[in-house]
Protein backbone atom coordinates (compact mmCIF):
# COMPACT_ATOMS: atom_id res chain seq x y z
CA UNK A 1 0.00 0.00 0.00
CA UNK A 2 1.23 3.64 -0.84
CA UNK A 3 0.67 6.26 1.51
CA UNK A 4 1.85 9.81 0.89
CA UNK A 5 2.82 9.91 4.70
CA UNK A 6 5.92 8.01 4.80
CA UNK A 7 9.19 7.95 7.53
CA UNK A 8 10.25 11.83 6.53
CA UNK A 9 6.80 13.64 6.84
CA UNK A 10 4.11 13.46 4.51
CA UNK A 11 4.70 14.27 0.92
CA UNK A 12 3.01 16.84 -1.23
CA UNK A 13 2.80 19.49 -4.35
CA UNK A 14 2.30 22.79 -4.11
CA UNK A 15 0.72 23.73 -7.49
CA UNK A 16 -1.37 26.44 -8.75
CA UNK A 17 -3.81 27.00 -11.86
CA UNK A 18 -3.98 30.51 -12.98
CA UNK A 19 -2.85 31.45 -9.53
CA UNK A 20 -5.88 29.71 -7.90
CA UNK A 21 -2.77 27.54 -5.71
CA UNK A 22 -3.54 24.07 -3.95
CA UNK A 23 -1.28 21.43 -1.80
CA UNK A 24 -2.12 18.45 -3.67
CA UNK A 25 -1.80 15.22 -1.41
CA UNK A 26 -1.37 11.90 -4.29
CA UNK A 27 -3.15 9.15 -2.53
CA UNK A 28 -3.74 6.11 -4.54
CA UNK A 29 -4.77 3.83 -2.01
CA UNK A 30 -7.10 6.50 0.53
CA UNK A 31 -4.82 6.35 3.44
CA UNK A 32 -5.09 9.76 4.38
CA UNK A 33 -8.40 11.09 5.27
CA UNK A 34 -8.39 15.06 5.26
CA UNK A 35 -8.97 16.07 8.56
CA UNK A 36 -10.21 20.10 8.11
CA UNK A 37 -8.00 21.19 10.79
CA UNK A 38 -4.74 19.79 8.79
CA UNK A 39 -6.27 21.52 5.63
CA UNK A 40 -6.74 24.59 7.43
CA UNK A 41 -3.37 24.72 9.11
CA UNK A 42 -1.78 23.63 5.06
CA UNK A 43 -3.62 26.69 3.98
CA UNK A 44 -2.26 29.39 6.35
CA UNK A 45 -0.44 31.81 4.35
CA UNK A 46 1.97 32.42 7.34
CA UNK A 47 2.26 29.44 9.70
CA UNK A 48 1.58 26.80 6.80
CA UNK A 49 2.01 26.11 2.95
CA UNK A 50 -0.24 28.46 2.02
CA UNK A 51 -3.33 27.11 -0.17
CA UNK A 52 -6.44 28.09 -1.40
CA UNK A 53 -7.55 24.84 -0.77
CA UNK A 54 -6.00 21.15 -0.33
CA UNK A 55 -6.48 18.73 -3.26
CA UNK A 56 -6.21 14.37 -2.20
CA UNK A 57 -6.00 11.98 -5.24
CA UNK A 58 -7.19 8.74 -4.84
CA UNK A 59 -7.91 5.68 -6.86
CA UNK A 60 -11.26 4.97 -8.02
CA UNK A 61 -13.80 3.76 -10.50
CA UNK A 62 -14.57 6.80 -13.32
CA UNK A 63 -17.45 5.43 -14.99
CA UNK A 64 -16.39 1.81 -15.50
CA UNK A 65 -12.57 3.00 -16.14
CA UNK A 66 -9.48 3.23 -13.98
CA UNK A 67 -9.11 6.92 -12.81
CA UNK A 68 -8.85 9.26 -9.80
CA UNK A 69 -11.17 10.59 -7.22
CA UNK A 70 -10.99 14.77 -6.67
CA UNK A 71 -10.65 15.14 -2.81
CA UNK A 72 -11.16 18.56 -2.71
CA UNK A 73 -11.68 20.90 0.77
CA UNK A 74 -11.33 24.49 0.67
CA UNK A 75 -9.05 26.29 2.86
CA UNK A 76 -11.59 26.96 5.86
CA UNK A 77 -11.86 23.21 5.95
CA UNK A 78 -15.04 23.25 4.33
CA UNK A 79 -16.00 20.54 1.25
CA UNK A 80 -16.72 21.32 -2.55
CA UNK A 81 -18.24 19.88 -5.36
CA UNK A 82 -15.84 20.86 -7.92
CA UNK A 83 -12.69 22.67 -8.74
CA UNK A 84 -12.26 23.76 -12.09
CA UNK A 85 -8.61 25.13 -11.99
CA UNK A 86 -8.17 21.92 -9.10
CA UNK A 87 -8.78 19.49 -11.58
CA UNK A 88 -6.34 20.46 -14.04
CA UNK A 89 -3.90 20.70 -11.30
CA UNK A 90 -4.58 17.39 -9.46
CA UNK A 91 -4.16 16.02 -13.52
CA UNK A 92 -0.64 17.48 -13.65
CA UNK A 93 0.11 16.35 -10.08
CA UNK A 94 -0.70 13.09 -11.37
CA UNK A 95 1.50 13.11 -14.53
CA UNK A 96 4.09 15.11 -12.14
CA UNK A 97 4.59 12.42 -10.20
CA UNK A 98 4.81 9.30 -13.07
CA UNK A 99 1.34 7.72 -12.33
CA UNK A 100 -0.27 9.12 -15.34
CA UNK A 101 2.14 9.57 -18.92
CA UNK A 102 1.86 12.49 -20.50
CA UNK A 103 0.74 11.23 -23.68
CA UNK A 104 -2.23 9.14 -21.65
CA UNK A 105 -4.23 11.76 -24.06
CA UNK A 106 -7.33 11.64 -21.00
CA UNK A 107 -7.66 11.16 -17.67
CA UNK A 108 -10.35 10.13 -15.61
CA UNK A 109 -11.67 12.31 -12.43
CA UNK A 110 -14.52 11.75 -10.33
CA UNK A 111 -15.62 15.31 -8.39
CA UNK A 112 -18.05 15.09 -5.74
CA UNK A 113 -20.52 16.55 -8.92
CA UNK A 114 -19.80 13.80 -10.87
CA UNK A 115 -17.07 12.90 -13.72
CA UNK A 116 -15.16 16.00 -15.04
CA UNK A 117 -12.30 14.33 -17.85
CA UNK A 118 -9.52 15.67 -18.11
CA UNK A 119 -7.04 15.62 -21.75
CA UNK A 120 -3.71 17.33 -22.33
CA UNK A 121 -3.66 19.87 -24.80
CA UNK A 122 -1.13 19.14 -27.44
CA UNK A 123 1.29 21.33 -27.77
CA UNK A 124 3.98 21.68 -25.29
CA UNK A 125 3.35 23.75 -22.02
CA UNK A 126 1.04 22.09 -19.84
CA UNK A 127 -2.80 22.97 -20.71
CA UNK A 128 -5.47 20.82 -19.79
CA UNK A 129 -9.11 20.87 -21.20
CA UNK A 130 -11.59 19.70 -18.84
CA UNK A 131 -15.41 18.39 -19.57
CA UNK A 132 -17.37 20.10 -16.97
CA UNK A 133 -20.20 18.89 -17.04
CA UNK A 134 -23.85 20.00 -17.20
CA UNK A 135 -24.78 23.69 -16.15
CA UNK A 136 -27.82 25.13 -15.08
CA UNK A 137 -28.54 28.41 -14.66
CA UNK A 138 -32.02 29.45 -12.17
CA UNK A 139 -35.10 31.74 -13.39
CA UNK A 140 -35.01 33.68 -9.81
CA UNK A 141 -32.65 36.97 -9.85
CA UNK A 142 -29.96 37.32 -7.26
CA UNK A 143 -29.76 41.24 -5.98
CA UNK A 144 -25.72 41.64 -5.09
CA UNK A 145 -24.49 44.30 -3.03
CA UNK A 146 -21.24 45.38 -4.24
CA UNK A 147 -18.59 48.16 -2.73
CA UNK A 148 -16.37 50.50 -4.73
CA UNK A 149 -14.91 53.07 -2.54
CA UNK A 150 -17.76 55.21 -1.67
CA UNK A 151 -20.17 53.34 -3.66
CA UNK A 152 -22.74 51.05 -2.60
CA UNK A 153 -24.48 49.51 -6.21
CA UNK A 154 -26.95 46.36 -6.01
CA UNK A 155 -27.37 44.78 -9.23
CA UNK A 156 -28.70 42.00 -10.63
CA UNK A 157 -26.87 38.32 -10.31
CA UNK A 158 -27.77 35.78 -12.52
CA UNK A 159 -27.60 32.25 -10.00
CA UNK A 160 -25.50 29.53 -11.68
CA UNK A 161 -24.89 25.62 -11.06
CA UNK A 162 -21.27 24.32 -12.69
CA UNK A 163 -21.98 21.20 -9.76
CA UNK A 164 -21.33 24.02 -7.12
CA UNK A 165 -22.75 27.14 -6.86
CA UNK A 166 -21.85 30.69 -8.37
CA UNK A 167 -23.44 34.26 -8.69
CA UNK A 168 -22.12 36.10 -11.62
CA UNK A 169 -23.39 40.08 -11.71
CA UNK A 170 -21.88 42.35 -14.27
CA UNK A 171 -20.90 45.13 -12.64
CA UNK A 172 -19.55 46.97 -15.92
CA UNK A 173 -16.63 48.09 -17.19
CA UNK A 174 -13.25 46.75 -16.61
CA UNK A 175 -11.90 49.17 -13.70
CA UNK A 176 -15.56 48.48 -12.16
CA UNK A 177 -14.46 45.03 -11.84
CA UNK A 178 -10.80 46.17 -10.47
CA UNK A 179 -12.33 48.78 -8.19
CA UNK A 180 -14.40 46.38 -6.49
CA UNK A 181 -13.74 45.89 -2.65
CA UNK A 182 -13.79 42.03 -2.49
CA UNK A 183 -12.30 41.72 1.10
CA UNK A 184 -15.62 40.70 2.04
CA UNK A 185 -17.67 38.64 -0.43
CA UNK A 186 -20.31 40.82 -1.96
CA UNK A 187 -24.19 40.41 0.04
CA UNK A 188 -26.73 38.49 -1.41
CA UNK A 189 -30.47 38.42 -1.40
CA UNK A 190 -31.58 35.91 -0.71
CA UNK A 191 -28.99 34.20 0.51
CA UNK A 192 -28.13 30.96 -1.28
CA UNK A 193 -28.85 27.89 0.91
CA UNK A 194 -25.68 26.02 0.17
CA UNK A 195 -24.04 29.60 0.05
CA UNK A 196 -21.83 31.05 -3.25
CA UNK A 197 -19.02 31.79 -4.99
CA UNK A 198 -19.40 35.45 -6.15
CA UNK A 199 -18.45 36.50 -9.78
CA UNK A 200 -17.55 40.05 -10.54
CA UNK A 201 -17.20 40.46 -14.43
CA UNK A 202 -17.17 43.26 -16.67
CA UNK A 203 -15.96 44.58 -20.20
CA UNK A 204 -18.01 41.63 -21.54
CA UNK A 205 -17.74 42.13 -25.59
CA UNK A 206 -15.95 40.59 -28.77
CA UNK A 207 -12.71 38.93 -28.22
CA UNK A 208 -10.50 38.01 -30.66
CA UNK A 209 -12.06 36.88 -33.38
CA UNK A 210 -15.96 37.37 -34.27
CA UNK A 211 -16.98 33.64 -32.88
CA UNK A 212 -15.07 34.54 -29.83
CA UNK A 213 -16.61 36.31 -26.52
CA UNK A 214 -14.08 38.31 -24.04
CA UNK A 215 -14.94 39.52 -20.43
CA UNK A 216 -13.08 40.07 -17.32
CA UNK A 217 -13.30 38.36 -13.98
CA UNK A 218 -12.95 39.07 -10.02
CA UNK A 219 -13.78 36.74 -7.68
CA UNK A 220 -15.15 36.00 -3.82
CA UNK A 221 -14.87 31.99 -3.27
CA UNK A 222 -16.56 30.02 -0.70
CA UNK A 223 -14.74 28.65 2.07
CA UNK A 224 -11.23 31.34 0.63
CA UNK A 225 -12.15 34.49 0.42
CA UNK A 226 -10.99 36.34 -3.10
CA UNK A 227 -8.83 33.95 -5.07
CA UNK A 228 -6.58 35.30 -8.46
CA UNK A 229 -8.63 32.57 -10.61
CA UNK A 230 -11.71 29.82 -10.57
CA UNK A 231 -12.09 27.70 -13.18
CA UNK A 232 -16.05 26.75 -12.19
CA UNK A 233 -16.69 30.70 -11.84
CA UNK A 234 -14.56 31.08 -15.62
CA UNK A 235 -17.18 28.82 -16.86
CA UNK A 236 -20.39 30.34 -14.86
CA UNK A 237 -19.14 33.89 -15.99
CA UNK A 238 -19.44 32.66 -19.68
CA UNK A 239 -22.96 31.27 -19.54
CA UNK A 240 -23.93 34.49 -17.77
CA UNK A 241 -22.31 36.64 -20.40
CA UNK A 242 -23.47 34.41 -23.12
CA UNK A 243 -27.22 34.93 -22.36
CA UNK A 244 -26.77 38.37 -23.61
CA UNK A 245 -23.73 37.87 -26.42
CA UNK A 246 -24.26 34.71 -28.30
CA UNK A 247 -20.80 33.48 -28.51
CA UNK A 248 -20.06 29.84 -27.97
CA UNK A 249 -16.42 30.71 -26.76
CA UNK A 250 -15.31 32.87 -24.30
CA UNK A 251 -11.21 34.31 -23.17
CA UNK A 252 -12.00 34.84 -19.37
CA UNK A 253 -9.09 37.05 -18.08
CA UNK A 254 -8.61 36.90 -14.10
CA UNK A 255 -6.11 37.99 -12.27
CA UNK A 256 -4.17 35.23 -12.13
CA UNK A 257 -3.83 34.72 -16.08
CA UNK A 258 -6.21 33.70 -18.70
CA UNK A 259 -8.89 30.67 -19.01
CA UNK A 260 -10.64 29.67 -21.81
CA UNK A 261 -14.41 28.46 -21.86
CA UNK A 262 -16.03 26.88 -24.69
CA UNK A 263 -19.93 25.86 -24.52
CA UNK A 264 -21.71 23.07 -25.97
CA UNK A 265 -25.19 23.85 -27.51
CA UNK A 266 -27.40 21.62 -28.96
CA UNK A 267 -30.14 22.42 -31.80
CA UNK A 268 -33.70 22.41 -29.78
CA UNK A 269 -32.18 21.57 -26.72
CA UNK A 270 -29.78 24.77 -25.57
CA UNK A 271 -26.74 24.65 -23.36
CA UNK A 272 -25.94 20.99 -23.27
CA UNK A 273 -22.22 21.45 -21.71
CA UNK A 274 -18.99 23.18 -20.97
CA UNK A 275 -15.50 22.89 -21.54
CA UNK A 276 -12.56 24.92 -19.59
CA UNK A 277 -9.23 25.06 -20.75
CA UNK A 278 -6.11 26.62 -18.75
CA UNK A 279 -2.11 26.08 -17.73
CA UNK A 280 -1.06 23.86 -14.42
CA UNK A 281 2.17 24.54 -13.02
CA UNK A 282 3.75 22.91 -9.94
CA UNK A 283 5.70 25.04 -7.68
CA UNK A 284 7.14 22.61 -5.50
CA UNK A 285 7.68 19.11 -4.20
CA UNK A 286 7.02 19.11 -0.72
CA UNK A 287 7.84 16.67 2.75
CA UNK A 288 5.76 18.17 5.59
CA UNK A 289 7.14 18.04 8.98
CA UNK A 290 5.54 15.14 11.27
CA UNK A 291 5.32 17.14 14.41
CA UNK A 292 3.98 20.38 12.35
CA UNK A 293 1.45 17.94 11.12
CA UNK A 294 0.26 16.16 15.02
CA UNK A 295 0.56 20.13 16.55
CA UNK A 296 -2.18 20.90 13.35
CA UNK A 297 -4.44 17.95 14.32
CA UNK A 298 -4.52 19.13 18.26
CA UNK A 299 -7.28 21.37 19.34
CA UNK A 300 -6.08 24.90 19.98
CA UNK A 301 -5.28 25.44 23.80
CA UNK A 302 -8.10 27.78 25.15
CA UNK A 303 -7.11 31.34 26.24
CA UNK A 304 -6.74 30.82 29.75
CA UNK A 305 -4.39 27.75 29.53
CA UNK A 306 -1.90 29.85 27.09
CA UNK A 307 -2.43 32.72 29.41
CA UNK A 308 -1.83 29.88 32.48
CA UNK A 309 1.41 28.73 30.41
CA UNK A 310 2.48 31.98 29.54
CA UNK A 311 2.46 33.22 33.27
CA UNK A 312 4.17 30.26 34.64
CA UNK A 313 7.21 30.90 32.09
CA UNK A 314 7.41 34.22 33.63
N1 LIG B 1 -11.37 27.55 -7.26
C1 LIG B 1 -12.25 26.54 -7.69
C2 LIG B 1 -13.54 26.37 -6.93
C3 LIG B 1 -13.25 25.80 -5.54
C4 LIG B 1 -14.48 25.50 -4.72
C5 LIG B 1 -15.26 26.70 -4.30
N2 LIG B 1 -14.53 27.53 -3.39
C6 LIG B 1 -16.59 26.24 -3.66
O1 LIG B 1 -16.69 26.15 -2.42
O2 LIG B 1 -17.51 25.95 -4.42
C7 LIG B 1 -12.39 26.47 -9.18
O3 LIG B 1 -11.37 26.69 -9.86
O4 LIG B 1 -13.43 26.11 -9.70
Amino acid sequence: MTSPLRADGLHAVKAHGTGNDFVVVVDPDDTWPLDPAVVRALCDRRTGVGADGVIRAVRADVEGRDGWFMDHVNADGSLAEMCGNGVRVLAHGLVDAGLVPADAGEVPVLSRAGARPVRLVAGGYPVYAVDMGPVTVADDVVAVTVRQGERVRRLPGLAVDVGNPHVVVDVGAAADVLDADLTVRPGLEPEPSHGANVELIGAVGRGEDPHTGYLRMRVHERGVGETLSCGTGAVAAAVAAASRHAHRRWTVDVPGGRLRVRLRHREGVGLVGSELAGPATVVARLVVDHGWLARAQEPAPAQDETERETTSTR
